[in-house]
């Protein structure tokens, strides 16, 4: 039988990089086993995260999957859901799109600037048991854990925020002072994460400015993870240390982030870029480029 060969799309959100399939006239399901060979970045195209675009069941514009590089399934990603809307905009010339995903209806406009996009995250979940925690505890804005000695811990008391997906933030007073390739493994699988969590490191450096770094699961460091830039946002905006609108500053840029009063609902706003188009042999995960993609950003452009 002769071997198929798929395109895909090498996109990005500030550096967190996916890649694309889309697989709406024709289904795709790949092994965890073929996610991870072609996510490794020494030896494969290497992504954070695999996005299929499928028919929406619910009769949207499209549904998201979402893979992480080792290849489990979860149900958010921030970043990847503003680059579909981008795509699904782009292919339909609206200025909406309504995306489905594991985590519920999401709503992705056009922002200000070229190649920007906001997307409605909807509402946080904070209680204990939404985000999920393994033990009841009724202020979730300050956990019991710590990492280290016990009288002298190097991490404790994180916040914690599920949007969509589990995240820890530990208030810090310098992100680049902590081991997080180190930390971060034995976060993201401590046994009060039944489901693990997403670790974020934040430091609060104004009443809008955040500076953030992020060990995602199921992934390990990242140069940008949408759902911890809202996490953070929220959890800043809930203890009073910003307000509620706050610009978050990751390794690969910032990601804007409203809490809106009226609603609840989380708006992260930031920027989406396709690397270049490829396509793969599926039976070998052999892969090319075959075009290439955006042309840079006038300078400015993406500040
Ligand atoms: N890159 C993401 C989040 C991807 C999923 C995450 N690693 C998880 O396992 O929950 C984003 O931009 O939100």
């Amino acid at each position: 039988m002769a071997s198929e060969t798929r395109p895909f799309l090498k996109m990005n959100g500030l550096g967190n990089d996916f890649v694309v399939w889309d697989a709406r006239e024709k289904p795709l399901r790949l092994t965890p086993e073929a996610i991870a060979a072609l996510g490794d970045r020494e030896t494969g195209i290497g992504f954070d995260q695999m996005i299929t675009v499928e028919r929406s069941s619910l009769g949207v514009d499209a549904f998201m999957r979402i893979h992480n590089r080792d290849g489990s399934e979860v149900s958010a990603c921030g970043n990847a859901t503003r680059c579909i809307g981008r795509l699904l905009m782009e292919e339909a010339g609206k200025e909406l799109v309504t995306i489905e995903t594991g985590a519920g209806l999401l709503h992705a406009f056009d922002a200000d600037g070229p190649r920007s996009v906001t997307v409605d995250m909807g509402v946080p979940r904070l209680a204990w048991n939404e985000i999920p925690l393994a033990e009841e505890f009724a202020d979730t804005r300050a956990i019991e854990l710590q990492i280290g000695p016990i009288d002298d811990p190097i991490l404790h008391t994180p916040a914690v925020v599920n949007m969509g997906n589990p995240h820890a933030i530990f208030w810090v007073d310098d992100v680049e002072a902590y081991e997080l390739e180190r930390v971060g493994p034995l976060l993201e699988h401590h046994p009060i994460f039944p489901e693990y969590a997403n670790i974020s490191l934040a430091h609060v450096f104004d009443t809008d400015q955040i500076r953030v770094k992020v060990w995602e699961r199921g992934v390990g460091l990242t140069l940008a993870c949408g759902t911890a830039a809202c996490a953070v946002g929220v959890a800043a905006a809930r203890d009073g240390r910003t307000s509620r609108k706050t610009t978050i500053h990751l390794p690969g840029g910032p990601i804007g982030i409203e809490w809106r009063e009226s609603d609840n609902h989380v708006l992260m706003t930031g920027l989406t870029e396709v690397e270049f188009e490829g396509e793969v042999d599926l039976d070998t995960l052999a892969w090319r480029k075959t075009a290439t993609g955006d042309a840079p950003l006038a300078a400015g452009a993406a500040s």
